[in-house]
């Protein structure tokens, strides 16, 4: 049988420093942030119904979404970022499943689906087991503001937009604790993925 793993944690927690792990160790990973870029390309129906909701305001010159824009306002205001989950997620959810879909059809015996939102969105059904990145939420602050150059006041609001990352543990079927250094982070995965028989 083949086993399903959702690979979740909080915004800059850590879900992509593991998922380039987990494809270093062959494991494929189905991305749902780089899915939710997809859906939103120029001409999709997602991108159609977000311009009709937000405006034109929220596009670049060359017709693009405008990401920091559109974050700005829907990481300040919950019926907006609502509004946009509605438009956006149903066509992340079909994409990320015919994604595993490939992978199983070419032989793989596990897929991680990488989903921020998994436990918001209660895809609880979606995988077999779970596992939450944990970091304190001073390091999450520190990190995110580092990688993406936020002041502090949007670095919050983008934290504040989710669960609490220590209400998630309690979801978890695992969890890693991504406050350490990355070799740290490396050896519970992999105890982990062994614990689990997948390596
Ligand atoms: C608001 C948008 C335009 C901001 O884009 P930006 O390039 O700045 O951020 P990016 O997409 O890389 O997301 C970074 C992180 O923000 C967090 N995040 C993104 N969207 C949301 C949301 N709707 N609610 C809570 N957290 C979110 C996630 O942890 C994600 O990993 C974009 O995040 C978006 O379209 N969000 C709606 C789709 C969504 O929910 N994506 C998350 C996974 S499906
Ligand atoms: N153990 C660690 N030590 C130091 N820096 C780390 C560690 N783990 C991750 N980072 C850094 O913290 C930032 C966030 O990590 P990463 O991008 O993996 O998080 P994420 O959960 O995928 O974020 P997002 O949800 O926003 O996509 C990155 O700049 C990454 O290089």
């Amino acid at each position: 049988m083949a086993l399903t793993i959702g690979l979740t944690g909080g915004i800059a927690s850590g879900k992509s420093t593991i998922s380039h792990m987990l494809k270093e160790f062959g494991i494929p990973v189905v991305d749902a942030d780089l899915i939710a870029r997809e859906v939103v390309r120029v001409g999709e129906e997602a991108y159609k119904q977000i311009v009709k909701e937000f405006g034109s305001e929220i596009l670049q010159e060359n017709g693009e979404i405008n990401r920091t824009k559109l974050g700005a306002i829907v990481f300040h205001h919950e019926e907006k970022r609502k509004r946009l989950n509605e438009i956006v997620h149903p066509a992340v959810r079909k994409k990320m499943l015919e994604q595993k879909e490939a992978f199983l059809r070419n032989g793989a015996n596990t897929v991680v689906l990488d989903i921020p939102l998994l436990i918001e969105s209660q895809l609880f059904h979606l995988v077999d087991k779970i596992i939450v990145v944990y970091v304190d939420e001073a390091i999450q602050l520190e990190r995110l503001i580092k990688r993406n150059g936020l002041a502090k006041e949007d670095a919050v609001a983008r934290i504040r937009a989710q669960m609490p990352l220590s209400d998630k543990k309690s979801y978890a079927d695992a969890v890693i604790d991504n406050n350490g250094t990355i070799e740290r982070t490396r050896e519970q995965l992999l105890y982990i993925l062994k614990m689990w028989n997948v390596l």
